[in-house]
This record gives structure tokens, sequence and C-alpha cells, in this order.
């Protein structure tokens, strides 16, 4: 097995140089809610209400819209009283979150796969595009390692292309077998033709924290990858935990390195869930002003290249969180756990999203009420 197919040992984790760095930054994040309320600013869904007592009818009407099971579980997410500890984030925070779902089911393609011939015949990227390439309202990028495959995704139908670079170089020989600079001149060249065909290209850096074989990644090079990546005309650059080894501790200095070189707006975070950190590594990009998060549905996912990484976070976990938070996505939560549901069932595999798992449970629960 090459050494990029061990799973990580604890050697290589990153190191955790920067917990007072952390220390610092939440410090000023957290406010209790009474010290919210009290300064009359209570944050619901991006609505601001004068007092605690208003702020408390538009919290319970809040949580009955965002959690509608509600009736059957005690809401733990958010806790009962306005003393719990709330997480402000930021008196401007953008409250609307965009979720990159980096495994797309709707529910009409959902009827369009119920045909078992086409759900099998999804291996062939050709072929996924023909089922999606029309689904209304829905930005499919497809990714493409060099000018031959974005030829191969426009003719395939593709309207969005994304390109991913590494700011290992070890990942970057093994994952599109060039160097960190040989990708970026095949990237110049494939958002130069995208742009004479106005066709939007994502940009990706893969090992924005760790790398199996480098161990920790500096952040100064992600930044620089991004950079490069934003300065030919990559309209968002997603910073891929690609191995899943991130942790609040890591993603804060690489935030502040790659954020002092391109617009926060510009940017999303992408974490693998492998060590279960995901969603705190989301939490703490949220406080940093990123406002677009990738996930998976099911926390489908992983790369070829980073065996031993797992999925993506699941997108019902990105999403349930993100509800608790009183952050809008305007995604719809029971479409999201059907999705789930579905995929999971076509894979045989089970969901890897701890939310779906909890509420099939309360659901099941509740049926024998
Ligand atoms: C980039 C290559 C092709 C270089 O592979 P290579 O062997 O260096 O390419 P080559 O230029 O030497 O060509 C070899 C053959 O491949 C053909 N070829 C050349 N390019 C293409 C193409 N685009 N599509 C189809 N065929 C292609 C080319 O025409 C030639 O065919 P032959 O002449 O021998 O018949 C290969 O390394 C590759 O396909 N890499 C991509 C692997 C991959 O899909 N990785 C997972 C992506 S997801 C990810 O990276 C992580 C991310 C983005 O999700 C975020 C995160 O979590 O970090």
């Amino acid at each position: 097995m090459s050494s990029l197919e061990e799973p990580l040992g604890f050697d290589k984790l990153p190191s955790m140089s920067t917990i007072d760095r952390v220390q610092r930054f939440s410090s000023s994040a957290c406010r209790s809610r009474a010290d919210d309320a009290a300064m009359g600013n209570c944050w619901i869904e991006g609505r601001s209400c004068s007092t605690s007592n208003s702020c408390n009818e538009d919290y319970e009407e809040y949580t009955r819209e965002a959690f509608p099971w509600k009736r059957h579980t005690r809401d733990i997410s958010r806790g009962d009283s306005f003393n719990q500890r709330t997480l402000s984030l930021g008196r401007n925070h953008r409250v609307f979150g965009n979720i990159c779902d980096s495994w797309y089911l709707s529910d009409q393609y959902e009827s369009k796969c119920n045909d078992k011939d086409i759900t099998n015949k999804l291996a062939d990227a050709k072929d996924v595009m023909e089922v999606v390439h029309n689904l209304e309202g829905a930005r499919l990028p497809v990714l493409t390692p060099n000018l031959k495959g974005f030829e191969a995704a426009i003719a395939a139908g593709a309207k969005d292309i994304a390109v991913f670079a590494s700011a290992s170089e070890s990942f970057s020989k093994s994952n599109i077998n060039c160097s960190i600079e040989e990708s970026l001149v095949r990237y110049r060249a494939v958002t130069r033709a995208a742009k004479e065909l106005s066709i939007p290209v994502r940009g990706y850096v893969s090992c924005a924290i760790g790398c199996p074989v480098e161990g920790a990644i500096p952040p100064s090079r992600v930044a620089y990858v991004a950079k490069e990546l934003y300065n030919m005309g990559c309209f968002e650059i997603s910073l891929g935990d690609t191995i899943g080894v991130g942790t609040p501790g890591t993603v804060v200095p690489m935030l502040e390195a790659v954020i002092a070189v391109v617009p926060v707006e510009k940017l999303a975070v992408h974490f693998h869930d492998t060590y279960g950190q995901s969603l705190s590594n989301i939490l703490v990009s949220l406080q940093m002003g990123i406002s677009i998060v990738d996930s998976s549905i099911a926390g489908l996912g992983g790369c070829p290249y980073a065996k031993g990484a797992s999925g993506n976070v699941a997108t019902e976990d990105v999403v349930y969180m993100l509800n608790g938070l009183g952050v809008k996505t305007n995604v719809d939560l029971a479409k999201l756990l059907m999705a789930g549901d579905f995929i999971s069932k076509h894979l045989g595999r089970p969901s890897g999203s701890k939310t779906a798992v909890a509420l099939s449970r309360v659901t099941a629960d509740a049926s024998k009420i």
C-alpha cells in the first residue's frame, strides 16, 4: 500500500501549537445570551428583537419552525433558558449560510433514479451529467484536472467547473500527477478557456491542514495556492481538509493566513469528518466570517488518494447545527433526510449523518406512540 494509502498515524497529525490563539479568539466570540438580551441584541435567524421577553416568544416560535419534530424530543440543541451560553456570530454576521453539497440529490433527480439501472449506471461522470445537467436551480461544478477534462466536461453539458490544486506537493503528485506549480499552470489554461465561454470556475485547495505524507501543512502555503487560484479567476476558493485531521486549533491559523490574501466572502470550507472535528471546525470558520460550507449528503465522499479519510461532513448534520444557531440556509431538513435515506439505501451503506440516524430513531419511536 503506498504511504498515501495508510491510515494516518498520530505522529503525523498537525501540531496544536495555536491553542492560545483559539482561546484569544473564542473569548471574544462567545457571550452569554443574557448579555446579548441585556444589550438588546438578540439574534434569532438574523432578526434582532428589543427585549429578552420578546426574544422568548420569538425563540419559542423559531424552535417550533426549525425543529418540527420537537414535539417528540426536548429541545437540547439550544437549551431552553436565556442564560444558556450562546455563540455570537458577530453583530453583522451574515445569518445566511450557503451549503455546497458535494453529492447532489433532489426530489426530481430522485424520481429519475428510482429506475435501478440509472442508479447503477452513475459510475461514469458523463452518465451523471446526462441525468443531472438540467436540474433546475442546481449548480453542479464538475471537477476537471486539466484542459482535456475541461473540454470533456463542457461537451457533456457542464455549466460550472471546479479545479483542484493542493497545498501538499506529495498529494499533488499522487492526486493529479504533477507538482503544485505545474497544476497552477494547467489551471490558468482552464480558467482562461472557461472565461471565454463565461463558465464560472470554483477552486479547491486540497490538504489545507494536513497531508498523509508531509503531516502538518504550513498555512502560508495554503494561502499561496488559494491566492493563485483566486488571481487566475476562480470565483470561490474551497479550503479542503482532505484527510479530516483539522481541529479549530489548526483551522484558525490556516484561515487567518488565507483571509489575509483572499476576501473572506470568496472562501468556503470543506471538511472531511475522519476525526469527527468537522462541525467544530465549521463553527470556528463561521466565527471568522466564512459563510459557505461544503458538505455531502449522508456524509458520502472521500478521496481515492487519501485512504483512511472519511467522507465530507454530512449535510444533514451541518443543517441541524446551523438551524440550532439560527443561521438560515433555506434547506428543508426533512427533504434532506429523505434524500440521504434514498442514497444510503441505494449504496447499501448506513448514513454517515448522526442527525439522520438520531431522527430516524425519533421518528420510529414517535410512530409507536
Ligand atoms: C490529471 C490526470 C489525468 C493526470 O494523469 P497523467 O497520467 O499524468 O496524464 P497524462 O497527461 O500523462 O495522460 C495520460 C492519459 O490520460 C489521458 N488524460 C489526461 N487527462 C485526462 C482527463 N482529464 N480525462 C481523461 N483522460 C485524460 C491522456 O489523454 C492520456 O491518455 P492516453 O494518451 O494514454 O490514451 C490524473 O492524475 C487524474 O485524472 N487525476 C484526478 C484524480 C481524481 O479524480 N482525484 C480525486 C478528485 S477529488 C479531490 O481531489 C479532493 C477535493 C477536490 O475533493 C477537495 C478535498 O477534499 O481536498
